[in-house]
């Protein structure tokens, strides 16, 4: 395997970069206290009831695959008490290794920050090897030792390059057995998985594998993705979204400004983030252009090809309307799979990939139909769709211009309305963009910079806890870092089985794994941008959030998405336990049905939090009739 020689070298600093490698993290009380007193017991590690996972239908499969590692307990890590804080205890030398499995993100590297100084801080024996070059680099036993000397240059930086990543993903048995044997070879107490959804589901597995063989290294998963797509009742948001959102929604606010002023383009814009759309649409409040469309409502509403097209047209023309001939569109990079003749279609090419059909000889093994639609694609698009498979089996997103086929398409419509005297006024025209790599190398901001150290912290006590299977995650992100909370949660407890049919009824299918969660179109972030949705559209309410601040008073702006949702998480336990006491209050035994029904739909989730986490909790629910 060719490594590349460059990775973990020192480099050399800007100012700015060496102004940001001095930055030091906030740490929540928990572990600011651990850090101060590591000489007594410095950590409580309080356990919950046990888990199951967040589909309860899918409970049996996971069960199955994972029997190991499923129902382990919540955990959450708190400031010891009193009495225990003075005990002294004895803290043996860990080692540990951390590996990029994902795809960069910013923030990234404070993980491993976070983990090697909470080492250093329990034991300076201890020690932390990162794997060079991803998992290439796992499987094939490649590492580097962390030091403050080769951290020095990665401190609060972005990008990747510290360690590197290729392949991401642990898929085959050959890898898995590589991975076991690297961990067994180099003696490890814990190994630290940096990725998102498929790269902590391969945590999981692998986590299964090594407590099914005795394999002594504890399997840790960390989420850092971009495209904040591993979020759930445990996770707020993932390391690196913050910051991608905040260079993308000023590279299109920019463009929104260059639009306004010269008065004749229309931009299409698309957005990194994978399946989901939360990155279009944190970056859709953060700058406000003219119309957005996100891959879950497209799905929802079942939305062709031509139904988007038409509904974009009607947007030009009615800008037209009010001379307006510029204008920014933004979309997801999911969009092409959402709209579901796309879909099909995609599915059917994915299925000749798999079945190692060449290339070239797809097109001539599609079905009539997929084959009728893939001749009416531009020629550009379809060389895009065959393209080789991604990790998971899935089409390349990135690889697909979804925002060129729809401005080619937009613009035929277009001068087609315009032959037949149904629009009036100037040509169309317009500039594509696809912004992603731009922002995935971004250095962090502030937030990103806290968020990953705390979580590499995290990492060390689930090791040092001996926990096999765990996510780290912390609570109560949108209030300042002094009120988060930290915590782990297995990673079975966030796996689910897919089906084939999206109605109710349909039986779970295939492997659980730990699935990208959709933007919530129930939600509060969501509903905020369809109630500005036609001031976007007909106004110019352009908005400019500008650079990523790093001090000053724009420093400890966070996600919009993530500071207007009332997110119910059933990883606190106190939230848990306030729950039930407003329960306890508000639904009296013999209370009217109206005062039950008003504190339910106050309470939506009560249920599910109790359901799925603490069965003792949900005992008492019939009592309060709110089954
Ligand atoms: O081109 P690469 O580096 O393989 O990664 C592209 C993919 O990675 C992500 O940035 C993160 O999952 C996706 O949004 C994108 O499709």
């Amino acid at each position: 395997m060719s490594m590349n020689a460059d990775l973990g070298k020192p480099r050399e600093l800007t100012g700015l970069q060496q102004r940001r490698a001095l930055y030091q993290p906030e740490l929540p009380p928990c572990l600011e206290f651990f850090n101060q007193h590591v000489q007594g017991k410095a950590i409580r590690v309080e356990f919950g009831d046990s888990t199951t996972t967040i589909d309860p239908t899918c409970a049996n499969m996971v069960v199955q695959e994972f029997p190991n590692t499923f129902g382990q307990p919540l955990v959450h890590f708190l400031k010891p008490n009193k009495m225990d804080a003075q005990a002294n205890d004895e803290h043996p030398p860990i080692r540990v290794g951390v590996v990029f499995s994902g795809r960069q993100s910013p923030g990234g590297h404070n993980v491993i920050w976070g983990i090697y100084d909470a080492m250093k801080t329990q034991n300076l024996q201890s020690v932390l090897l990162g794997f060079i070059g991803g998992t290439e680099g796992l499987f094939a036993n490649q590492t580097l030792e962390i030091t403050d000397d080769v951290l020095s240059a990665y401190r609060n930086q972005g990008g990747f390059d510290f360690l590197g990543r290729t392949v991401d993903q642990i898929h085959t048995t050959e890898q898995v057995n590589a991975a076991m044997s690297t961990c067994c070879d180099l003696d490890l107490d814990g190994l630290v998985i940096i990725g998102g959804v498929t790269s902590n589901s391969d945590a999981a597995q692998l986590a299964e594998t090594f407590a099914n063989h005795n394999c002594k290294t504890k399997v840790v998963g960390v989420p850092v993705s971009l495209n904040g797509d591993l979020k759930n009742q445990f996770v707020e948001t993932t390391v690196g979204f913050d910051t991608v959102c905040k260079v993308n929604s000023q590279l299109i606010s920019n463009v929104c400004l260059d639009a306004i002023s010269a008065g004749k383009y229309y931009h299409f814009v698309r957005v990194m983030g994978w399946k989901a759309s939360h990155v279009a649409l944190e970056c859709a409040l953060q700058s406000q252009p003219n119309m957005v469309i996100l891959g879950e409502e497209v799905a929802f509403s079942k939305l062709t090809l031509k139904e988007i097209i038409s509904k974009i047209c009607d947007g030009v023309q009615a800008r037209a309307a009010q001379e307006k001939y510029h204008g920014v569109l933004l979309i997801s990079e999911g969009l092409i799979e959402s709209i579901p003749e796309m879909f099909a279609l995609i599915q059917e090419i994915n299925i000749l990939h798999s079945n190692k059909v060449p290339e070239n000889n797809i097109p001539s093994q599609l079905s009539p139909w997929a084959t009728a639609l893939y001749n009416y694609l531009p020629p550009f698009i379809r060389r895009e769709l065959l393209l080789h498979q991604d990790s998971d089996n899935s089409a390349q997103l990135s690889q697909i211009d979804t925002e060129q086929l729809l401005a080619h398409l937009v613009e035929a419509e277009m001068n087609k309305r315009m032959k037949e005297g149904k629009y009036i006024g100037r040509k169309f025209s317009s500039v594509c963009h696809f912004f992603g790599y731009q922002a995935r190398g971004s250095l962090p901001s502030n937030f990103d910079c806290d968020y990953a150290y705390v979580l590499g912290h995290i990492c060390m006590h689930i090791l040092a806890a001996g926990l096999n299977g765990y996510m780290a995650f912390a609570t109560n992100l949108k209030e300042p870092t002094n009120k988060w909370r930290c915590a782990a949660v297995p990673l079975t407890a966030m796996m689910s089985v897919k089906r084939h049919s999206r109605s109710p009824g349909a039986v779970p299918t295939g492997k659980p794994v730990i699935h990208p969660s959709p933007v919530d179109l129930q939600g509060k972030a969501y509903a905020l941008l369809r109630e500005k949705a036609s001031s976007f559209l007909l106004d110019d309410f352009y908005r400019t959030p500008g650079g990523i601040q790093f001090d000053g008073s724009g420093t400890n702006v966070k996600p919009i998405t993530l500071t207007v949702e009332d997110q119910d998480y059933l990883g606190d336990i106190e939230l848990l336990q306030d729950y039930l006491e407003k329960v306890r209050n508000i639904v009296k035994p013999g209370c009217s049905r109206e005062i039950l029904k008003a504190a339910i739909s106050s309470m939506s989730s009560v249920k599910d939090v109790l359901k799925v986490m603490s069965a003792p909790f949900y005992a008492e629910l019939p009592l309060f009739n709110l089954n």
